[in-house]
């Protein structure tokens, strides 16, 4: 191009390609005499065709430019300022102003300068690639080391991991590098001067630039590495290699050090960094990063697993089952969410379920099974001789009770998995059925069981999720393998990633991008716990701005907050009652539920309590979650239900705990607890058999009317915010003044 240049004589030589010509209106245009080469018209992205040469953006200029330059704002002032905005205006912020003497060399220097033989072309016939994001110079590093095949086949490195590394497709080693035999480089793969690849390393598509360690068993893919950096054992430094992404690559600064067993995904990390296991936390778990699996990659993965790589079935799934029961114990521990239903289908999701049920019955749970249609094969009926001899029961679809949300803590659904297709059949769609609607709360506020759904919600279409958003809905999806596409509609608090066995050649073959598990851990959570994301919601503006006319619609809104954030017993709430001379007491009870326009909660009819609110019906409730840093008082009235209401939710109440009222005579004075085990005792063997445990009369429920609402939001900055509701009679009936503080 330089003699070219010369040869010419011009001012300027623009280097050009053709392009086909779909594609050349992305770029500037160019028309050049095919004799003298001249440019004879220069056109910026034009609407309509123009040519096919297109301007490569590398130029060779003589000092002469310098006076074009100065002369383009000296003409300035007297040209029409209609001009098309160039690229490099295009990214700038529309804020910012630029300079005066900012000059285009596009429009102000090449076409005013066409056809007055002072620029010329110069057409390549070697590749060319326009460079827009980062990720583009990997696949420019590939084109110039496949062009070295023509050029120079002596600088493309070799070896089949006998005396020299082992070499796949193009790769640069520069001499002066050190590189273990025992290492896997390529394709795509530049190594600098001075770098050390230790043994068992795995390079693809990466360029490593000058005095860069790369140690024992370390990984790297789609990534460039800066000088003088450093990459610890068994560590992983990868991107996902999508050159039109926004950042399909992953790079290293200078001297950036990344301690071992560390693992980087799509970053950029800036020089005289160090990255170790705290430092990446935020970073690896960004759900955006990892891979989502097509059905039919889920089937390939799972013959790859099972074939080349080695593993049987029964392993596959008792690592799967094993991560379920991880996932679970990791979020609801065995002392408040005992009793589990795992509901297990046909297929091998449903194997998954009793794999699962079995360690959570050594985890100290209480599990139950659900299996209607048995696999005849020896896997699982082993699987089930090992439950039952653990005495976990087996229940017939018929003898599930009609509502599952009273006898269980937690529903497993390992019903369908990655090769479901169509509509759930009988028994299923019935039991799906029910999962939906153990979900449906009525204002009872009582803790409705939480659905875990094992690698598919059921029902779910494995890639595009609930079909007419009539699916289930579960609090906690336990992906499996790597997370299938339906996964990404998936709004439940908890997403773990379970089955800690993919092993790197199938990493490899489908570009995974997985989180890693930390420690030993069978499973790995995959986005933020669900705190932050309720919590980043909250602002006293959006508080303000969304308050409910209605203070009930307003405590709903508030208390499904408390619920999706995870919050302990959200429907606990402190109770304050006065005697009749105003002396104050308060106590933690739950909250039943909002029913005639007041707020439940059961009691025994012979506490304090209670005896205070026959002697002065006026009481206040302060219900404080948190995690939220919000409170809400409501203050009223208090009203005994009526009897067969208080029957009603007695009835409503799990066998066991139906025992503790009829054990208790609250505030009396009893001679010991043993007494109160002793009597527990009798009455479970008294109703052994199943029948109905009578309601003991002292015990019954109460309904305070509200007529004082107030929503406190606090705040980091101390400026908090009151909503406040009070009740006003007109015209017979209640309305609701709010005010805001
Ligand atoms: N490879 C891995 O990474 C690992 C995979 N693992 C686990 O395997 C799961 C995939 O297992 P899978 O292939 O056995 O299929 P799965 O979805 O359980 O059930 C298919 C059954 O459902 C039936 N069925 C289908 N549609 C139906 C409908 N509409 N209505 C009614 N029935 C219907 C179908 O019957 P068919 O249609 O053939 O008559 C067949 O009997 C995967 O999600 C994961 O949990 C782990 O164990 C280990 C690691
Ligand atoms: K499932």
């Amino acid at each position: 191009m330089l003699e070219a240049h010369r040869r010419y004589g011009g001012m300027g030589t623009i280097l050009v390609i053709k392009v086909s010509p779909e594609s050349a209106y992305q770029f500037g245009e160019l028309v050049a005499d095919p004799v003298t080469n001249e440019l004879l018209h220069y056109a910026e992205k034009p609407e309509t065709f123009v040519s096919d040469r297109i301007n490569c953006g590398v130029y060779i200029f003589t000092p002469d430019i310098f006076t074009a330059i100065q002369g383009v704002s000296t003409q300035r002032k007297d040209r029409a300022t209609l001009r098309r905005v160039s690229s490099f205006e295009a990214l700038q912020p529309a804020n910012r102003s630029l300079p005066t003497d900012f000059v285009r060399l596009d429009q102000d220097i090449l076409s005013p300068l066409t056809g007055k033989k002072q620029l010329y072309v110069y057409e390549t016939m070697d590749f060319w690639e326009q460079i827009k994001n980062p990720g583009m110079s990997l696949k420019s590093s590939g084109l110039y080391l496949a062009q070295f095949r023509f050029t120079s086949p002596h600088l493309l490195a070799s070896g089949d991991g006998t005396k020299n590394a082992t070499i796949t497709g193009d790769v640069y080693i520069h001499p002066s590098a050190k590189v273990h035999p025992t290492a896997k480089i390529g394709p795509n793969v530049s190594i600098s001067a001075n770098a050390r690849i230790g043994a068992g390393v795995r390079l693809v598509s990466c360029i490593i630039l000058d005095d860069v360690e790369i140690q024992e068993n370390a990984v790297v893919i789609h990534a460039i590495i800066g000088w003088k950096s450093s990459i610890g054992r068994w560590s992983r430094v990868q991107a996902s290699g999508d050159y039109n992404a926004k950042l399909g690559v992953t790079i290293l600064g200078e001297s950036v050090t990344v301690e071992d067993e560390v693992v980087v995904i799509n970053s950029i990390v800036l020089p005289n960094k160090t990255l170790n296991v705290e430092e990446v936390k935020i970073m690896e778990k960004d759900p955006e990063c990892i891979s989502y699996l097509t059905q039919q990659q889920a089937v390939e993965i799972d013959a790859l697993l099972m074939g080349p790589s080695g593993f049987s079935i029964d392993q596959l799934m008792e690592l799967a089952g094993l991560s379920v029961a991880s996932a679970i114990a990791e979020v609801y521990r065995s002392t408040e969410y005992n009793r589990v239903l795992v509901i297990c289908g046909p297929g091998n999701n449903g194997g998954d379920g009793l794999v699962a049920a079995r360690h959570l019955h050594h985890f100290g749970y209480k599990p139950y099974i659900c299996y209607p249609k048995r696999t005849p094969k020896p896997l699982y009926t082993g699987l089930v001789t090992q439950l039952e001899s653990l005495s976990v029961p087996f229940l017939p679809v018929e003898g599930l009770p009609q509502e599952l949300s009273n006898d269980f803590d937690i529903l497993v659904d390992a019903i369908f998995g990655f090769s479901f297709n169509g509509m759930p059949r009988p028994p299923f769609d019935g039991l799906i059925y029910g999962l939906l609607s153990a979900r449906k709360h009525d204002q009872t506020f009582q803790r409705s069981p939480v659905i875990v759904s094992v690698d598919i919600p059921s029902g779910w279409n494995v890639e595009k999720g609930a079909v007419n958003s009539e699916g289930i809905t579960p609090d906690m999806l336990v992906s499996l393998t790597a997370p299938k596409l339906c996964a990404k509609m998936f709004c439940g608090p908890h997403h773990f990633l379970g089955g800690r066995f993919v092993p790197p050649s199938i990493v490899d073959k489908f570009k995974l991008q997985l989180p890693p598990y930390p420690g030993t851990s069978m499973c790995v959570r995959i986005g933020k716990p669900p705190q932050a994301d309720v919590q980043a919601q909250i602002s006293l503006e959006n508080v303000e701005k969304h308050g409910e006319a209605d203070p009930f619609v307003q405590f709903q809104k508030w208390f499904d907050d408390a619920v999706a954030a995870g919050l302990k017993e959200p429907n606990s709430m402190a109770l304050s009652t006065a005697s009749k001379d105003g002396k104050p007491s308060s106590r933690m009870i739950q909250l039943k539920g909002i029913h005639g326009e007041g707020f439940v909660w059961c009691s025994n009819y012979g506490s304090r309590k209670a005896q205070e609110i026959s002697e002065n019906p006026h009481a206040s409730l302060l219900f404080y979650w948190s995690g939220l840093n919000r409170q809400v008082r409501v203050e009223g009235f208090v009203q005994k239900v009526s009897d067969e209401e208080s029957e009603q939710y007695f009835r409503s109440r799990p066998r066991e705990i139906q025992i503790g009222p009829a054990v208790s005579e609250q505030s009396n004075v009893i001679p010991g607890r043993q007494f109160l085990h002793q009597k527990y005792k009798e009455i479970e063997e008294k109703y052994s058999d199943g029948s109905m445990i009578p309601r003991p009369k002292h015990w019954g429920g109460y309904r305070l009317i509200p007529e004082y609402f107030e929503f406190w939001q606090g705040d980091e900055s101390q400026v908090h915010l009151r909503l406040s509701y009070v009740a006003e009679e007109i015209d017979g009936k209640i309305s609701w003044r709010r005010t805001v503080k």
